[in-house]
């Protein structure tokens, strides 16, 4: 499913009316009527069902006066609270405001303190609200009266559905200012917002129903819309069942680089999660005084010894033996907890120049790029990087809050800049392509914020891409199993998810996933 910001839905419903003539008040009808349908799924028969319906004076509001229309029409008591200037409405809604005053429903314009009074004994006594207050015409902060009204809804204890957006939710971010109101159910209109995706506001979202409201499915489905979720089925596709005649040397090698004094559990992490994804052989090249301790933790894993410049600590003299060794593995993982000593950084950096291998750069591989856009092009294959938003920050000079205000624009341009495939890992991991797509994943939980999940991550990305997967659908199917792994071991209790419990579940989750 494709998920839209605001100024491509703006195209798409222009094109809906410019192109095919679809008027904008159909547009609205059809929202009203959905939204009605969902009314009635959250509540059951309507018939004196008391429902109110929180308008505000743009088109969301409008939405809210049709959906008004087909409640009452079903025998629901409605009544509509009305938000903002009534002067500046917009011709849909205040066609659609006529009607409704016409059949005499009762609207109240919510104007001095006393009128919150009229809300609360309402809200008492309701079945189940409609928030038509803010769609994607929202951005920035709530004013007074906003904030008032939403913080009523979400006291009211009751039923709430939020027609496009959760009132409070920004449409292309998911941020929420002070507060949003939560909704049980969100009717998103066209496609789903991408707000509606990420957090804080996918925690408004409820459950998510999407309506095409009549546009036409080809400006639905236009390859300009660059943003996907990533779901089931697309991974089913994906993920490549093994065939009963195989060995282990045909089920992807995988060479991982990893580990330094004080930071061995992630290259442990990495390689196991490799093995647990499918990866036929393993082998973990690591400094020479850190060998023997990796011989003792990991059984499965084969473990090579690397010339050091210090106790644990890897630099060019690594490097003939490194780019010599790379040749017998399809895919290479570099970084997860290499450290970050500036001969470590020149080796990572003169590994990926020369090496023509498949690469999956992590923590300190990324790190070592700092201000180096034009050095990671140089790369021979283009590498898939899976920076944390720390990490990301790091590398673009940014600061974190400043990557969440447009965290699509910014992974996006940092893709292009690197030409390197990113894996942005937070609560909601994203692929982002230099060409501008990005994948959206729809599994993971809270839980899976653990040390050592993301070494995790990048050890399941180097699998699936070993064992075929091109780099752009490796690092796609590998995102989605990691979270679907993480949500299966949430089921024996999710604030208590460690790292080595997400690569444990990882079999079971592809199994789950290949499942016909
Ligand atoms: N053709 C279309 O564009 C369609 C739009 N539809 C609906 O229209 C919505 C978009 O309509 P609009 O663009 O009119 O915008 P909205 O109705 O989402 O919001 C606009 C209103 O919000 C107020 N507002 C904006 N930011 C605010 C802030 N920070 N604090 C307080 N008030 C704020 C504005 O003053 C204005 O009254 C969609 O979300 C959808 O629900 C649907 O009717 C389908 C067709
Ligand atoms: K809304």
């Amino acid at each position: 499913m494709k998920v839209i910001t605001v100024a491509k839905m703006r195209e798409v419903d222009s094109a809906a009316m410019e192109q095919y003539g679809i008027p904008a008040v159909a547009l609205m009808e059809n929202a009203g009527t959905e939204a009605a349908k969902l009314v009635e799924k959250l509540v059951g028969n309507l018939k004196n069902k008391k429902i109110c319906i929180f308008s505000g004076s743009g088109n969301n509001g409008g939405d809210g006066f049709v959906a008004a229309r087909h409640l009452s029409n079903r025998g629901a008591r409605v009544k509509i609270f009305l938000l903002g200037n009534i002067d500046h409405i917009t011709d849909e809604a205040k066609i659609n405001l006529e009607i409704v005053e016409n059949m005499n429903i009762d609207i109240l314009q919510l104007v001095t303190e006393r009128d919150w009074d009229k809300v609360q004994v309402a809200l008492a006594f309701s079945d189940c609200l409609v928030d038509a207050l803010l769609g994607t015409g929202f951005k920035g902060n709530l004013t007074e009266p906003l904030e008032q009204i939403i913080q009523m809804i979400n006291n009211s204890g009751k039923k709430v559905l939020s027609i496009d957006l959760p009132s409070g939710v920004e449409a292309d971010t998911g941020n929420v200012a002070s507060v949003a109101v939560k909704a049980s159910m969100t009717l998103s209109l066209g496609l789903a917002k991408v707000g509606l995706l990420f957090y804080p506001g996918a925690q408004m979202t409820g459950e998510l129903f999407v309506d095409d409201i009549g546009i036409p499915s080809v400006l639905l489905e236009d390859s300009k819309i660059n943003q996907t979720l990533i779901d089931l089925e697309m991974v089913r596709r994906l993920l490549v069942k093994r065939s009963p005649d195989v060995h282990k040397g045909i089920c992807g090698r995988v060479l991982v680089i990893a580990g330094s004094p004080g930071l061995t559990g992630a290259a442990a992490l990495v390689t196991k999660a490799a093995l647990r994804s499918g990866a036929g052989v393993v082998t973990l090249a690591v400094a020479k005084s850190l060998h023997d301790i990796f011989e003792v933790k990991l059984t499965e894993v084969m473990t090579v010894s690397l010339p050091e410049i210090d106790t644990g600590i890897l630099g060019l003299s690594a490097l003939p033996k490194l780019l010599e060794l790379a040749q017998q593995y399809d895919v290479v993982e570099i970084g997860s907890g290499l450290g970050r000593n500036p001969a470590t950084v020149e080796l990572i950096q003169e590994f990926v120049r020369q090496t023509d291998r498949q690469l999956i750069l992590d923590a300190d591989a990324i790190n070592a790029y700092h201000g180096k856009a034009l050095s990671l092009k140089e790369a021979q294959i283009m590498p898939i990087l899976t920076p944390h938003l720390g990490e990301l920050a790091t590398l673009l000079n940014l600061s974190i809050e400043e990557i969440k205000e447009d965290l699509l624009e910014i992974s996006r341009r940092a893709a292009a800049e690197y030409n390197a495939i990113f894996v942005v890992k937070s609560a909601k991991t994203i692929v982002v392509y230099p060409d501008g797509n990005i994948y959206i994943t729809t599994t993971g939980n809270a839980g899976m914020a653990t040390a050592g999940s993301g070494d995790v991550l990048a050890g399941t990305i180097s699998a699936l891409s070993a064992q075929g997967l091109l780099s752009y659908t490796a690092a796609i199917a590998g995102v989605y199993l990691h979270g679907f792994a993480g949500d299966l071991a949430a089921r024996a209790g999710m604030s208590g998810i460690i790292a080595s419990d997400i690569v444990n579940a990882i079999p079971s989750a592809r199994f789950g996933i290949e499942a016909e």
